[in-house]
């Protein structure tokens, strides 16, 4: 299957009427690139290439890609910080670059490699700000920050500058910032990046509540494909700003014809195990491995080692989903140098 083939269903989600749609959204950044020692030309950057996309209202989508995939400016462009240079976006029906102080009161944004609070105020100064700049009801404020104190453990916090947080505590206080107004939509990018395996076990806990309880819609992106597993049903794909899958995580593994493990241990050694359905991968001692199709059913290749070679154990390994994302690149990249001259 070729990399746009793997790829066919991408853009399906709904558009009209979707509380966050794209329709052929593009960016295209002006940049001079050095060609020669003095002389500079003129270059095009298309880090967004006609996108469509709908996300419905309460959904968690998942956005991800490799680096300068077109990310991060798809996010810009949502917040109303970019303005498209092509196609048409809405956010809860606000055109996000013209009336970026209307949608402010309706979004929330945590960019994980930059902080939106002071830098030198204790976290609850902060906090206190946003209060006045977003002009959040007294008893709202008080409420959301209580609760964000609660579930994000930010008790002990309150009165510490933010640049004496770690990494960790910081986040959970970028991530409650961002939500004392009450945000019906949250732009999550990169919000476990850095951070120890507890704090992400919490900031994950924290999304999954939010999104079950208030309804928030959230679209996340990450490099950290377990963000992903474990809080969205959905997930898009970009690379060279175009949407190359839009559906659930499980169909990833058919786009990217993962394969599953069949992991052998046979009374000894022996030469590599031949049997229809399934190749032979490697060998160490008794114990080899074999990969079948993740969509074929195991079932015959087990019983066609099981008929054929004096066997001990057996078990399946499923693929991880970082594996098969990083095939699906490859082919990318592969398909890519084969076509260039
Ligand atoms: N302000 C800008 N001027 C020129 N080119 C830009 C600008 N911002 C982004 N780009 C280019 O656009 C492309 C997409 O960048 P973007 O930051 O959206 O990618 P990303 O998917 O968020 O990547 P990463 O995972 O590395 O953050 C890249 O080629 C990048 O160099």
């Amino acid at each position: 299957m070729t990399f746009s083939g793997a790829f066919g269903e991408a853009g399906s989600g709904a558009l009209s009427g979707s509380f966050i749609e794209l329709e052929n959204v593009e960016k295209v950044f002006s940049v001079r690139r050095k060609a020669g020692l003095v002389r500079r030309e003129k270059t095009e950057v298309r880090a967004v290439d006609g996108i469509s996309f709908g996300v419905e209202r309460g959904e968690m989508v998942g956005y991800i890609g490799p680096n300068g995939a077109g990310k991060s400016t798809t996010i810009k462009m949502l917040t109303g910080i970019l303005t498209p240079s092509g196609g048409r976006l809405r956010v809860a029906g606000i055109d996000p670059s013209r009336e970026r102080t209307r949608l402010a009161q309706r979004i929330g944004v945590v960019f994980g490699q930059r902080t939106t609070l002071w830098w030198d105020l204790p976290l609850k100064d902060s906090y206190r700000l946003m209060h006045r700049m977003y002009r959040i009801p007294d008893d709202r404020f008080a409420a959301n920050l209580a609760r964000c104190v609660e579930l994000l453990e930010l008790g002990e916090l309150l009165d510490v500058p933010v640049r004496q947080l770690s990494l960790g505590q910081r986040m959970r206080g970028d991530i409650a910032a961002a939500l004392l107004h009450d945000p019906d939509v949250l732009y999550l990018d990169e919000p476990t990046i850095g951070l120890d395996v507890v704090s992400k076990a919490r900031v994950r806990e924290f999304l999954r509540e939010l999104n079950a309880t208030r309804g928030t819609t959230v679209l996340l992106t990450t490099h950290d494909l377990t963000d992903i597993e474990q809080l969205c049903k959905r997930v898009m794909v970009i690379d060279h700003g175009r949407l190359m899958y839009d559906g659930a995580l499980g169909g990833l593994h058919e786009a990217g014809e993962s394969e599953r493990l069949l992991v052998v241990d046979l009374e000894r050694e022996l030469p590599p195990i031949e049997v229809a359905g399934a190749r032979f991968v490697r060998a160490e001692g008794p114990r080899q491995w074999l990969a079948f199709p993740s969509s074929a059913s195991a079932a015959p290749v087990v019983a066609a080692v099981a008929a054929a070679y004096p066997l001990v154990d057996l078990s399946v390994r499923e693929p991880d989903i970082e594996a098969v994302i990083a095939k699906m690149y490859g082919e990318r990249e592969l398909g890519a140098r084969a076509g260039s001259p």
